[in-house]
């Protein structure tokens, strides 16, 4: 159940040149957002769960968990921006792909000044926009909704001030999405960074290609997972493109979208070019264990993890989910399903930091990496 850094595959991924690579999008020609009209349609057509009927979903537990991780991300690097800051100075974020703005209380939380929304659904933008209308409380922050696809249109000239800095770019969830073609990626790269100010943070959580692809050699089929989670291959997966890399994730009540895998490199490089410095990377399953004392109260009040045995009450999962937590020594353990950690630690969370920069003759900016 632990991260796969080195793993057989990521050393083959490792292998490949980027710069050599043919065709990035493995020979096949594609229209820019072939998948987009899928995947936005899937959203918008995302029934909206109340908390009684989400905590009858099988992965009730582990959504709280994704959760809990989203927020112990948020407010860590939240915590250093304000750090950084003068008292009274302004918090603007952006949450790219925001879907029905399942963030806004942690944003509220957090004390954040200005938040701008976007996602390609635009019925998860009009939820969102109807639970930041009916939120309260005097400290409540501005906010701009905007439903547009964020892998073709250059986000900044959609905001109410296209000269805003802003302090963090969020993408939870979603930035995969992107990894269909190299002008998607590109252009998503672009706008996660060109208002950021610098010093500012771009987070975000992203599966792991490398896991996906361990655990796809590991099965030897195209098509793997358990009773919460399935992923097929719609590539070659001996090979796959560093673009347009296409899987179906199907995720139990919640998702059965096209994916596409990231490598990371590439991500990596594709920020570097907008003057994005990778400050983070871990694994959802070691983001867990360095995080679960500091953030043991959150994880209670979220209700992230599951009693195991739960005081004669039924569990989520099978008896058999839950062999790892049978022979424990401490009586009554908080803990996942195997099948729920089995897709929760197919994710990954990664951190960038904004350059300085100077210009050039062209008017280009030079951004300085140390
Ligand atoms: C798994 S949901 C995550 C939503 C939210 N970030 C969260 O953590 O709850 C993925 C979101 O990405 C959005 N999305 C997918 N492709 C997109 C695109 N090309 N442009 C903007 N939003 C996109 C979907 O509409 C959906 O709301």
């Amino acid at each position: 159940m632990s991260d796969s850094e080195g793993s057989g595959s990521e050393q083959r991924a490792r292998k490949r040149p980027v710069s050599r690579s043919p065709s990035p999008d493995g020979g096949i020609k594609r229209i820019a957002g072939e998948n987009s009209s899928v995947v936005q349609s899937h959203y918008n057509e995302l029934k909206e769960s109340g908390l009684a009927e989400r905590s009858k979903s099988r992965i009730f537990h582990m959504r709280n968990f994704n959760n809990w991780v989203k927020s112990m991300f948020l407010n860590e690097f939240l915590g250093k921006i304000k750090n950084s800051q003068k008292l009274g100075e302004h918090l603007r974020v952006l949450d790219m792909c925001c879907g029905k703005g399942g963030d806004l209380l942690k944003y509220e939380k957090a004390q954040i000044t200005h938040l701008i929304c976007t996602d390609i659904a635009d019925v998860s933008i009009e939820q969102c926009k109807v639970r930041y209308d009916q939120m309260k409380g005097g400290r409540k922050f501005t906010a701009e909704f905007i439903a547009c696809d964020s892998t073709l249109v250059r986000l900044r000239e959609k905001y109410k001030d296209p000269s805003m800095k802003l302090n963090l770019v969020s993408c939870q969830f979603a930035f995969h999405y992107c990894f269909e073609s190299l002008s998607q990626a590109d252009c998503m790269a672009r706008n996660a960074s060109e208002c950021l100010q610098p010093g500012g943070y771009f987070i975000a959580t992203i599966p792991d290609a490398n896991e996906i692809m361990r655990r796809q050699r590991l099965a030897n089929e195209n098509s793997f997972g358990n009773s919460v989670y399935n992923i097929e291959f719609c590539c070659d997966t001996e090979n796959p493109p560093l673009f347009g890399a296409k899987y179906q994730f199907h995720l139990e009540g919640v998702v059965d979208c096209p994916e596409f895998l990231v490598y990371f490199p590439l991500l990596e490089e594709l920020c570097k070019k907008y003057g994005l410095k990778l400050v983070r990377k871990t694994s959802f399953a070691d983001y867990f264990h360095e995080n679960k004392e500091s953030g043991k109260m959150l994880l209670q009040r979220m209700n992230a993890l599951e009693s195991y045995p739960n005081k004669g009450r039924p569990l989520f999962g099978d008896d058999s989910e839950y062999e790892h937590a049978k022979n424990n020594k401490l009586g009554n353990i908080r803990t996942l399903s195997k099948s729920e950690w089995e897709a929760t630690s197919l994710y990954l969370v990664c951190a960038f930091q904004k350059c300085k920069n100077t210009w050039d003759a062209n008017g280009k900016p030079v951004y300085e990496f140390d």
